[in-house]
């Protein structure tokens, strides 16, 4: 089953009386991976937070599955926290259990489920992670790649069907990011969950998501298609995908707009928006990802709305997809998949390269993520 919609409408959050962001509006679609942009101290992660019922926002609201997240009992809310999953920035481990533990810990503590079915579901998602090998060590005994993938699999463990990642990447050098974004494009075609991610990295905003989000100046700035964000020659998104000092980000907050304009006059003309970078696809052997097929019918359905650049750069992918998935192969399991489509960097399949596979094909834990 495809995970559920988040449809968030003119959303505003303060902190007495320091605003972070006004007037949110967005839907996350039911089983697309979307990132969330934006420089430090912006108020993404008191976004994620608010998404959870964690913090409440004082105007606007969050409806998933119908119920208003903002105006809901305690009951209500509790119910709809059981459709979340959330991977937290350092995976959020009890540094004195170990790895099965840990991730037994949300299905002991929320469900009466016998051990032996516990057994099972935390082996399945350990399996899903890559972690194979390594359920009996502290969290302390490894590196933080693994302390991710571990995290990721205890918000896997209650079959969510949102999770929210709080900078997956943060800490991981470009190698084990490169790895993690695979494993969620590879998670999303296996759950078919609705994905919120919330990263700085570059990379990982250009290969990984179906929709991009920038959250600047206090508000939504945009949301939507990949391609809209990828192709957008406004300063700001410049700035953010050349990885410049100059433009209207600066060091801790947001630049006023006479600082920032002095200095763009200063640098002489940003840098154009790097080429856009093919996104990421599940890696062979993944069930094919259903997110690809509806995400591709609602872009045609909402092109007319969307700039110039971003169509073309829509119409071309889809076009490649097309003349890819005429040479896709038939799968074993009857579906046709499509190939990835260049040798791009990051498009890495941590189950060859970085873990041994073992004779039946599954990961085995090897000194690739220590
Ligand atoms: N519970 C709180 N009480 C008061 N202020 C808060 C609280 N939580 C967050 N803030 C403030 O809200 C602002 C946004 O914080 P947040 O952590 O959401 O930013 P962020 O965009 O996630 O930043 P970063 O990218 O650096 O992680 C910050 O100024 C922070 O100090």
């Amino acid at each position: 089953m495809a995970g559920v919609e988040v449809k968030v409408e003119g959303l505003t959050k303060s902190f007495g009386r320091a605003n972070i962001w006004s007037d949110v509006t967005l839907t996350l679609p039911p089983g697309e991976v979307s990132v969330l942009l934006g420089p430090s101290g912006t108020g993404k992660s008191v976004f994620l937070k608010s998404l959870i019922g964690l913090l409440k926002p004082e105007k606007g609201s969050i409806v998933i599955e119908g119920v208003d997240l903002c105006r809901c009992s305690e009951s209500e809310l509790y119910e709809i926290r059981k459709l979340f999953g959330v991977l937290f920035q350092d995976g959020a481990l009890f540094g004195s259990m170990n790895l099965f533990d840990n991730i037994a810990f949300p299905l002991r503590e929320h469900t009466r489920k016998s051990e032996s079915a516990i057994r099972d579901i935390v082996m399945e998602k350990i399996d899903m992670v890559g972690l194979v090998g390594a359920e009996g060590k502290l969290p302390g005994e490894i590196s933080g790649g693994m302390r991710k993938r571990a995290g990721l699999a205890r918000a896997l463990v209650l079959d969510p069907k949102i999770i929210l990642f709080d900078e997956p990447d943060s800490g991981l050098d470009p190698v084990r990011t490169a790895y993690l974004n695979q494993l969620i494009i590879d998670l999303n075609a296996m759950t078919d969950s609705t994905f919120l991610i919330v990263t700085h990295d570059i990379n990982s905003a250009q290969t990984v998501p179906d929709n991009i989000g920038l959250l600047y100046r206090k508000h939504l700035a945009m949301f939507g298609p990949r391609e809209v964000l990828l192709t957008s020659d406004e300063p700001v998104v410049a700035q953010f995908l050349n990885g410049r000092r100059e433009g209207p980000i600066g060091m801790s907050e947001e630049k006023d707009a006479a600082q920032a304009a002095r200095e763009m006059e200063e640098a002489g003309e940003l840098e154009g928006r790097p080429p856009m970078k093919p996104q990421l696809v599940a890696s062979t052997g993944m069930p094919d990802r259903q997110a690809v097929h509806r995400r591709r019918e609602r872009v045609e359905a909402m092109m007319h709305e969307l700039p110039e650049s971003a169509q073309e750069a829509i119409r071309e992918q889809h076009a490649e997809s097309d003349a890819t998935s005429e040479f896709a192969r038939p799968a074993r399991d009857g579906n046709t998949r499509q190939e990835p489509r260049d040798e791009h960097p990051t498009d890495v399949h941590p189950r060859i390269t970085e873990d041994t596979p073992d004779p039946r094909g599954r990961h085995q834990l090897s000194g690739g993520d220590r």
